[in-house]
């Protein structure tokens, strides 16, 4: 048999229905026909070939995004797709250029913290590519610490412009996408100074490049910060540096929904929190939660494949040695990643829903789950792209030696995927917040019913007495008793968090000395939330033969694996005997051999075109080897038998060996 047949013969076993699983994947079947519609427009369309991208040097392989880029805009226009088609079309593309952050992060900047008339006048523009901007918050000297930045906006009452500047070194913007080379506007953030007063941060308009002949405004330095990790992935992106020297912009170029200058130089603040500053990032870090299930489905989807075609040992007579998918080891690590996909992408579904919800709340100047959210989308933010990146890791061991070939696709998705965890807030500052925020629950437990995400808090005491009941491996089948477990965790670990800061001289002082506790705290509560929502999303009508079964069997491989993982947290706080845990595990091996029939199915789900998971590997069809051998023959090295400075660096040596052994 060949791969191609090993394959056919998986999708024979499947026991659910796995086109009705696509849309429960997908979303819904308007979310799924988008998807699939705009996956085949990119595959099929040559300007967005991959495979030659490892090869290419810097310069060709920005201006080949360049190309990519222009060409997705005109499909935008020629066959008006909505914002929603234009957003998987540029996912679908698969690479990182200036128009992530003109979606992603300057658009929603101007919509989020422009006032009305701001944003009458820029999103329009934005909209239509008219201008081109980026999001300049970083610095060489800081990142995390937004309050740190350096850059400075001066008041010039007499002109009525702020002037930014940039004093130092560390205080050039460094790492914002698209500056280097492409955008003309960017959102700079910089401290405000009025009358020499400072008023804090701010997001400030600021244009970079002449609009008739690209090249920089008088007084701004621009320029890329270099090569980033993985050939052929980042470096498609011009991450820029930019300096400022004392360059002006109109006063009403300050973004000032949150805070307002007047004309003679009043600062005024409205009546909403100036969090609000920070809105972008908690709209970019909700998609990046999204992105994640995306990005190791794919990982999955290629491992999975892999290992039903590769097959190893336990041949004694000559007949086919065993798929590698059918040792245990192989599915206790490929199996919970698989679950975690799915885990991830109804996590990012609720958290959309939250996010919505936020946004109409703040239009009404309501910021009363500020918090919450706020916690949610740095915390899910935090958990999922840690791990995904692992687990794309993973998967390439899984692969064996072919998992580290370009054309696995494997190591390029990795470093592909891997910033993810330092962007848009690094991880464990994140779960810092996550921290702030559960610290500042338990602490008001006496005063405050926590609601939302935190209402199991509001049990804690109970939760701190209770013990499992669990007795046999049949029991920790029961949704009941996997998340009364996570909770209990979760619950002991901030509660003892908490008790341990009391006994610190101040609450910053303890929260410094514990921050490591608080952070596997933080993990703690955030699984808790990942796994009750998945929970949740099973006591939904789900159609389809076999489906709702096939992800209940995923659930509950994810929260076992969780609560094995983290075995010594649920033994330590005391809640879980050690036979309890055991009797976990021994149910997570039986639920691997429920997932094995369906692997390949489940991966199938998932709808990825060969395009998108450029992966020799994980090809759908399963023709790996023959694939294999011909994407090596393309590799420039095999153009001649006689490489490039074989004659003029390995033949002397070879010669003077010869020579020397006549002597
Ligand atoms: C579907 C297909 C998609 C296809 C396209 C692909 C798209 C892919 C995704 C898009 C990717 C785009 C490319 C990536 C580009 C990357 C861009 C960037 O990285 S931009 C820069 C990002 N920078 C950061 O994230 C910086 C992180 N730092 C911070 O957020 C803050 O400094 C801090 C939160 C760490 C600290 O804030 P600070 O005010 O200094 O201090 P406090 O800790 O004291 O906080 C005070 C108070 O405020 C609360 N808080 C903090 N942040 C928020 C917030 N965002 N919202 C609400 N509230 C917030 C905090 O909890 C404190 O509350 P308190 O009650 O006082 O405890
Ligand atoms: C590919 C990529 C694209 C990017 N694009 C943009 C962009 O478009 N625009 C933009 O403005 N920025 C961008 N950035 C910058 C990014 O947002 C920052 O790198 C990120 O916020 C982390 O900040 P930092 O680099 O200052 O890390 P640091 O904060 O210096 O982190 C270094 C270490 O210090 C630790 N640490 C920091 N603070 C604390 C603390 N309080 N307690 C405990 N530990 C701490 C961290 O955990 C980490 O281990 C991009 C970065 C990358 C990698």
């Amino acid at each position: 048999m060949e791969g191609v047949d090993y394959l056919r013969d998986e999708r024979s076993k499947a026991q659910f229905d796995v086109e009705t699983m696509k849309v429960a994947w997908a979303g819904s079947p308007e979310a799924f026909l988008v998807c699939d519609r705009m996956a085949k427009l990119v595959a099929n369309d040559p300007v967005f070939e991959k495979f030659s991208k490892p090869m290419l040097g810097r310069k060709e392989l920005f201006k080949n995004t360049l190309r990519k880029t222009a060409h997705a805009w005109k499909l935008v226009n020629d066959l008006h797709l909505t914002e929603e088609e234009a957003k998987w079309l540029r996912h679908y593309i698969d690479e990182p250029s200036y128009t992530d952050l003109q979606w992603e992060m300057f658009v929603p900047a101007l919509e989020g913290q422009g006032t009305e008339e701001q944003k009458k006048k820029w999103v329009p523009l934005a909209k239509t590519m008219q201008i081109i901007g980026t999001y300049a918050q970083t610095e060489l000297g800081h990142g995390s610490n937004v309050q740190g930045l350096e850059t400075t906006a001066t008041f010039d009452r007499q002109s009525d412009e702020f002037v930014i500047h940039s004093p130092t070194l560390t205080s050039s913007k460094w790492w914002p996408g698209g500056l280097a080379k492409v955008t003309t506007h960017a959102i700079v953030y910089a401290r405000l100074i009025i009358d020499g007063h400072f008023y804090g941060v701010h997001g400030f308009i600021v244009q970079l490049r002449s609009l008739e002949d690209h090249s920089p405004l008088p007084g701004i330095t621009l320029g890329d910060i270099g090569m980033k990790f993985g050939h052929g992935t980042y470096n498609t992106m011009d991450n820029g540096v930019a300096r400022f020297d004392r360059v002006r912009i109109p006063r009403d170029q300050m973004l000032m929904r949150v805070s307002q200058v007047t004309k003679e130089g009043k600062y005024m603040k409205s009546n909403v929190p100036r969090q609000l500053g920070y809105a972008t990032m908690v709209s970019v870090r909700q998609t990046i939660v999204s992105d994640a299930s995306k990005a190791l489905s794919r990982a999955v989807c290629i491992a999975t494949r892999y290992s039903a075609i590769r097959r190893q040992f336990g041949s004694r007579d000559g007949g086919p040695e065993t798929q590698v998918l059918d040792y245990k080891t192989q599915q206790s690590r490929l199996f919970p990643l698989v679950a975690s996909a799915f885990a991830f992408r109804f996590a990012s579904d609720w958290l959309k829903l939250l996010y919505t919800d936020v946004k109409q709340r703040l239009e009404v100047n309501d910021f009363s789950t500020l918090p919450e959210v706020h916690a949610c989308t740095a915390g899910f933010k935090s958990l999922t792209t840690a791990a995904t990146a692992e687990g794309i890791e993973e998967c390439r061991k899984l692969c064996g030696g072919h998992g580290y070939l370009i054309s696995s696709g494997l190591p390029e998705l990795f470093a592909f995927y891997v910033p993810a965890c330092t962007y848009e807030g690094e991880n464990v500052v994140m779960l810092l917040q996550v921290a702030r925020f559960l610290v500042k629950t338990v602490s008001d437990l006496g005063n405050k019913q926590p609601v939302g995400t935190a209402a199991y808090l509001g049990r804690a005491s109970l939760l701190v007495q209770k013990n499992c009941v669990v007795q046999t491996a049949e029991d920790w089948l029961n949704p009941i008793a996997i998340l009364e477990a996570f909770e209990a965790r979760a619950a002991r670990m901030a509660v003892g968090c908490c008790q341990r800061l009391a006994e610190f001289k101040s609450p910053e002082e303890g929260f410094a000395e514990l921050s490591s506790d608080l952070a596997e705290a933080s993990l703690a509560h955030c699984q808790v939330i990942v796994v009750s929502t998945f929970i949740r999303r099973l006591q939904q009508d789900i159609p389809g033969r076999g489906v709702k079964q096939a992800l209940e069997v995923l659930c509950n491989v994810y929260a076992l694996f969780l609560l094995h993982k983290h075995q010594g947290d649920f033994l330590a706080t005391g809640y879980l005997t050690p036979k309890q845990a055991s009797l976990a595990n021994d149910q997570l091996r039986t639920l691997y051999s429920k997932v094995r029939p369906n692997a390949i199915a489940l991966v199938d789900s998932f709808n990825h075109t060969d395009h998108y998971l450029s992966s020799v590997l994980g090809r759908y069809d399963g023709n790996v080897y023959p694939k294999l051998y011909e994407a090596a023959l393309k590799d420039p090295l095999n153009d001649s038998d006689i490489a490039d400075g074989i004659h003029q660096y390995v033949q002397p040596i070879l010669k003077q060996k010869l020579h020397s052994s006549k002597l």
